[in-house]
């Protein structure tokens, strides 16, 4: 695998349902404007065709700031939009799967859940990992561990690839995480639910930059 650049720091992994006071296209320009380097659209409860029509416009809404979309689990309409990357987990379609059947994937991410999966092909073929959860987080509950900023610096130890930290990331531990060694610091609702995303999004930089 040829390492590419990660010059991600502050990743918006966004559904309409977690907006909470702003629709989710405004949240989208908000947190752009406010320092967010890349967007990830996730839907859970969408079908296909509702996925592709908010994708398309967040795709729309992306290019104006060139600010690259990573679409979670669908590979059809990140095929069809035209994103830079696809985010997967393990009960997902394999990263040496999405590999063989999109060629032209910028961006490959893969959710890290126990420390075996370091040691296998589909890690090794992702562009960066999702550490997951950093810290148990309402927003999703099927999850089986909780790495904390030990589990960061036991897998920066690992490996060399990007990391990104996600699950209850705010402004109030950014700094740790990213010393603890993440590249990236990834949030739902520390911007969707937030009064003002583009203060929060700016906030957040603010502290990753800082680390
Ligand atoms: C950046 C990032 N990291 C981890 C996840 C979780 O992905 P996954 O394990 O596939 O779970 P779902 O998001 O599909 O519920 C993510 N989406 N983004
Ligand atoms: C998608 C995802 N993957 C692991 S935790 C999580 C949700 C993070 O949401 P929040 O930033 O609201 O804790
Ligand atoms: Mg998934």
């Amino acid at each position: 695998m040829v390492k590419k650049e990660f010059p991600y720091r502050l990743y918006l992994v966004i559904s309409e349902e977690a907006c909470v006071h702003h629709a989710y296209l405004k949240v989208v320009e908000q947190a752009v404007k406010g320092g967010v380097d890349l967007v990830q659209l996730r839907e859970k409860n969408s079908c296909t065709e509702a996925f592709l029509q908010k994708a398309i416009l967040i795709k729309n809404l992306l290019d104006q700031y060139h600010v690259p979309l990573i679409i979670n689990d669908h590979l059809e309409v990140a095929q069809k939009v035209e994103a830079f990357g696809i985010h997967v987990g393990t009960s997902d379609i394999p990263p040496t799967q999405i590999r063989k059947n999109w060629k032209k994937v910028n961006c490959l991410g893969y959710s890290i859940e126990d420390l075996q999966q370091l040691n296998t092909q589909e890690t090794h073929v992702a562009d960066y990992l999702g550490i997951s959860p950093i810290f148990n987080t309402p927003t999703k509950t099927d999850t089986i561990i909780e790495w904390g900023l030990i589990g960061i610096e036991t897998i920066r130890a690992t490996t060399d690839k990007p990391l990104v930290a996600i699950g209850q990331m705010n402004a109030g531990n950014a700094q740790e995480v990213i010393k603890a060694g993440a590249n990236c610091i990834a949030v739902v609702s520390a911007i969707c639910a937030a009064q003002n995303p583009a203060k929060a999004a700016e906030h957040l930089r603010n502290e990753i930059e800082k680390a």
